[in-house]
């Protein structure tokens, strides 16, 4: 987007010399309050409205000298609530993009059959109409008939704000497992920061007005807000959430606290920096910390254990999900564990702490050459 404006016939600047260079495969979130123009600068990019200055060029040709059609057929549109024509089935709101492109009928639907599979609708819905489906259900359906004739490019205006948080979650989730097969160039608005920062790999805050106040990857809008307005919109939290993009692969793990439900005597001593003892199951899954004066060898009494919280997955999960379980740990240490759920080590609230010292300050001269 090149130093696009829209101003409506009323006079409003919808959007102000808006320039955006949108990568390619990757999702980039237009995020900002009511009214800051989201929803135009999304829809001057299929031209359902048109800029009054300035040009959109779409791998380097203006978007102007395509035919308006198939501009948007080469585009998937998502809306809140799905926009789904209400008196057809399911399967044929997925189909209408092909059907109108000439498929066959059998092509459409063995294409829309594969596209349920893929935003996780069970089949057995594909002859229901959208009333009889559940706002989730609705939404996975508005994104299959987006995806249906495989465009590119992918223009999504708030698919997710008329569902509850817990169905938001998953939606989001299916969206960037969907986005890791098929790459898709898209185009998200939200009001909502957290979604932003989850979803987007670019992330353009825009103020009132149709400003862009800051365009950059989350991490950076969370280490270095361009203004007191963008970190105002970030709210609180900003640094235990910026945590969420540091592995916590590199903590130091330590073993010798994890004993076995049957330990001898032996075991039963304190090791390693750890005051308790991590008792875990014949698997090696973790059951709860123990004093190690209070547990009986060879006969561990599992209800006296203490809760070992939320463990964490080394290399999946975050240093801020690392922090979490020690937090939350009545001992205040956080226990790792592999893809099976087994111990793998326990590492102290002090360590993690040491670790967000060191990956901040090994960040720090990337985040000032950023700006
Ligand atoms: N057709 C129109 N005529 C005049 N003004 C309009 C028109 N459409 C939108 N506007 C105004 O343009 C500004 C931006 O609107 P837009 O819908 O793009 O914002 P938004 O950021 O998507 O808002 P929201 O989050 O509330 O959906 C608002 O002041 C709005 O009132």
């Amino acid at each position: 987007m090149d130093s696009v404006t829209k101003r409506y016939s009323d006079g409003t600047v919808a959007v102000d010399r808006l320039s955006l260079d949108i990568p390619d495969r990757a999702i980039t979130v237009l995020v900002g309050p009511s009214g800051c123009g989201k929803t135009t600068t999304l829809r001057m990019i299929n031209r359902m409205v048109e800029p009054s200055e300035g040009s959109i060029l779409l791998d380097g040709a203006d978007i102007r000298q395509q035919p308006v059609n198939s501009l948007r057929r080469s585009m998937g549109y998502v809306i809140q609530n799905a926009g789904l024509f209400q008196h057809r089935t399911v399967i044929d709101n997925i189909i209408t993009v092909p059907r109108l492109l000439g498929w066959s009928k059998g092509k459409a639907r063995e294409r829309a059959a594969e596209l349920m599979e893929r935003v996780g609708l069970d089949s057995s819905l594909a002859k229901r109409y959208p009333y009889q489906l559940s706002g989730g259900q609705q939404q996975r359906v508005g994104v299959a008939r987006a995806l249906a004739a495989d465009p590119p490019v992918l223009l999504m205006d708030e698919p997710f704000s008329a569902v509850d948080p817990v169905v938001r979650k998953g939606l989001q989730d299916e969206l960037l497992r969907i986005q890791d097969e098929l790459g898709k160039t898209i185009v998200f608005v939200t009001h909502d920061i957290d979604e932003a920062v989850k979803l987007g790999t670019m992330v353009a805050v825009l103020r009132t007005g149709g400003h862009l106040a800051q365009f950059a990857p989350p991490a950076e809008l969370l280490t270095a807000p361009a203004d007191p307005f963008v970190e105002d919109f970030l709210g609180a939290d900003r640094g235990i959430r910026r945590l969420s993009f540091f592995p916590s692969d590199a903590l130091e793990l330590e073993t010798g606290p994890i004993v076995p439900l049957d330990a001898d005597a032996t075991r039963l001593t304190p090791r390693g920096g750890a005051p308790y003892l991590l008792v875990t199951d014949a698997d090696g899954r973790p059951l709860g910390w123990g004093e190690p004066g209070a547990l009986t060898a060879g006969a561990i009494d599992t209800g006296r254990l203490l809760s070992h919280g939320r463990p964490f997955r080394p290399g999946t999960d975050s240093l801020r999900t690392a922090l979490d379980g020690a937090v939350l740990s009545p001992t205040g240490w956080a226990v790792a564990v592999d893809g099976e759920g087994r111990a793998v080590g326990v590492v102290s609230q002090a360590a993690i702490g040491e670790a967000i010292r060191t990956a901040h300050s090994e960040d720090r001269p990337e985040v000032t050459a950023a700006g």
